[in-house]
């Protein structure tokens, strides 16, 4: 039951009283952002803050009930916001809350809900089965996707219901393939900001803007600038489809509270002619902003995120171009706690899934020899994450294992001859070897037994190159990374008929099982989404302050310790995303218990079962009753 005098927010009254809020009277509500009792205002804005707590005794309350701390304080509580106590028809109205034709009886008398619904009260079980069964009509994704996005701002915990228990019917929705398309249309289906939009008008002001935000006790961050959506390129202001879409599966997939998740797009214009000249864009339309210009609005949006969240709160960059990435994560990894899911996710996953394969083709990880096309973000990561497990397992020097490994971009094999002209996240992998120009022979020359496509760019593994996979390798991996399906470097089913049935396939976006001379082959999905919410989930219930190599070690050992026999019989080297929320729990375990060995912890003490725990912390999107 939550209630306007819930026990937990009880402390936050208080705070409110101190500073002069009054909220409630007479009337009962459900304390929310948007209410059409407000408080009497601490000042003139009537803007309103996210002011309820979970209490630990309702269902499903989420990492806030273990951790929420109200950190509200009176300097805070001046702000802009007012808060209110959501009832009768703006209770309907807020997606935090509302419950439509699911409030019961007692709660629309409670709430002043009479006659502003039918008369039917119904369950969220079959809230769940209807839209379900409208979404299935749809045939066009992107109608999908738009219909999610609805449910999200009509009804969060419904959203999130049906995600939970859909996720592999979803995911696609929501996530790659069809967030690619929804981010190269958004100016024309943007209906409601999802997040912040912070640009180059608001430099200097970037703290302010963050206070705008209605909840205080945010936790994860997604941020992008937009310059290299998926494989699709620089979307500008139009990325915030990705910070939303990963958000989305935090809370589904890693049971983060959806008030915990914050999607930021940082604005700094783009060199996309198209959107420039497009008059639905909805960013800056200028060119983007480089060097210094563009430094200080990052940093200055850094130091505001880490003043207003404090040092715990999870910043992941996410789709930032190679030039940036690399740098960013540099410069901000000393001081705060950020990841990037294109570099460190995506190598964590991969490298789960290459313990799978090794079950299947046998060897150490250093026994083989990998290729890549694409050296940057995802390319270089893997590689070096695959050179770091090495040397974890072998005690061997990191430089001797990055030799096992070879990388190919758009001028061919790296090698040592091309050193002086190489981008600093390459030349470790500029090896001693006649230059090459092309894939094909690279492979032919190289001779992997693991190939791996990070190029963004479509249709490159032909038929030659998988054939010549095909033609020294038993079963010849070949991983198609790239998003969304348009970019994958070959499809499952070419993967499956030019290896004749042999290859060990998988995928960033997903593929529909393949028949092959009377066999049913299913790839798997090697997406950072098995990682990311896991690993978050492991950092907030842990209180890490850093995001440390290790940490992501931890998190591909446990994911790859999801994958059963059972699955590795059928070819699958990851496991079915509908046992995601345990897979996310078994990782944020893994990952906090580094985090506690690493002494970078600072909840304390440690809880003694972490799967349990972080289990326990987990949101469930279920219904509360509203007294
Ligand atoms: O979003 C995804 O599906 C995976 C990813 O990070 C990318 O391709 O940039
Ligand atoms: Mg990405």
């Amino acid at each position: 039951m939550i209630s306007l005098f819930s026990s937990s927010s009880s402390k936050f009254l208080r705070r409110a009283a101190a500073a002069g809020v009054q909220c409630g009277g007479r009337r009962r509500g459900v304390l929310a952002r948007g209410g059409r009792e407000k408080g009497k205002a601490v000042m003139d804005n009537t803007r309103e803050v996210e002011a309820y707590m979970d209490p630990k005794a309702t269902v499903g309350g989420g990492v806030e009930d273990a951790y929420g701390e109200d950190r509200a304080t009176e300097e805070q509580l001046v702000t802009p916001w007012t808060f209110s106590v959501a009832s009768g028809y703006n209770l309907l109205r807020d997606p935090h809350h509302n419950k439509g034709l699911a409030f019961t009886e007692k709660e629309r008398d409670a709430h002043y809900l009479r006659g502003l619904l039918p008369p039917i009260v119904v369950s969220q079980e079959l809230q769940e089965r209807k839209l379900m069964s409208s979404l299935r009509q749809y045939k066009v994704p992107l109608q999908r996707y738009v219909a999610m996005v609805d449910l999200q701002e009509r009804n969060e915990r419904l959203f999130f219901k049906l995600l939970i228990d859909n996720v592999e019917e979803l995911l696609p929705v929501v996530y790659t393939p069809t967030v690619g398309e929804a981010c190269q249309k958004y100016g024309s289906i943007f209906r409601r900001p999802q997040g912040l939009y912070i640009s180059l008008k608001e430099k200097g002001k970037i703290l302010e803007v963050l206070k705008n935000w209605p909840v205080w006790s945010v936790q994860v961050i997604v941020v992008t600038d937009g310059e290299r959506i998926l494989g699709l390129g620089d979307l500008g202001c139009q990325g915030m489809g990705i910070p939303v879409g990963k958000l989305a599966l935090y809370t589904a997939l890693g049971g983060l509270r959806p008030s915990a998740c914050l999607p930021i797009t940082i604005d700094v214009g783009t060199n996309n002619e198209q959107l420039l000249n497009d008059e639905f864009y909805i960013g800056l339309r200028q060119r983007r902003a480089r060097g210094q210009e563009y430094d200080d609005l990052l940093h200055e949006f850094m130091c505001a995120v880490k003043q207003q969240y404090g040092e715990k709160v999870l910043v992941q960059f996410e789709d930032f171009a190679n030039h940036n990435a690399f740098d960013l994560l540099t410069r901000y990894s000393k001081t705060h706690l950020v990841f990037n899911d294109d570099i460190q996710g995506t190598a964590s996953v991969v490298l789960a899934g290459l313990v799978a394969v090794l079950k299947l083709v046998g060897g150490t990880l250093a026994d083989h020899r990998y290729l890549f096309l694409g050296a940057g973000e995802a390319g270089t990561g893997i590689a070096e994450l695959i050179a770091l497990e090495m040397s974890r397992q072998t005690g061997t020097p990191i430089e001797q294992n990055r030799e096992k490994i070879w990388l190919v971009d758009s001028k061919g094999l790296i090698v040592s001859s091309r050193l002086e002209s190489l981008q600093h996240f390459k030349k470790p992998w500029a090896h001693d070897h006649e230059p090459v120009n092309n894939l094909l022979d690279a492979v032919q020359v190289i001779k992997p037994s693991v190939l791996i496509g990070t190029s963004g760019a479509g249709k490159t593994f032909t038929q030659d190159v998988v054939e010549t996979m095909a033609s020294f390798n038993e079963k010849p991996v070949i991983l198609a990374l790239s998003n969304p399906t348009s970019q994958s470097e070959c499809t499952a089913e070419e993967a499956y008929t030019w290896t004749k049935g042999r290859a060990i396939f998988a995928s960033g976006s997903p593929f529909d099982p393949v028949e092959y001379e009377g066999k049913t082959f299913v790839p798997g999905q090697a997406n950072n989404a098995y990682i990311f919410p896991g690993l978050g989930l492991g950092l907030v219930i842990s209180g890490a302050i850093r995001v440390h190599d290790e940490m992501l070690l931890a998190a591909s050992e446990a994911l790859a310790q999801q994958v059963t026999q059972e699955n590795l019989d059928k070819g699958l080297i990851y496991p079915p995303f509908k046992s995601i929320r345990k897979i996310s729990a078994h990782i944020a375990a893994n990952v906090a218990a580094k985090v506690y060995e690493l002494g970078l912890a600072t909840r304390l003490p440690r809880p003694e079962n972490l799967v349990k725990y972080a289990e326990s912390c987990m949101y469930t999107p279920a219904y509360r009753c509203y007294r």
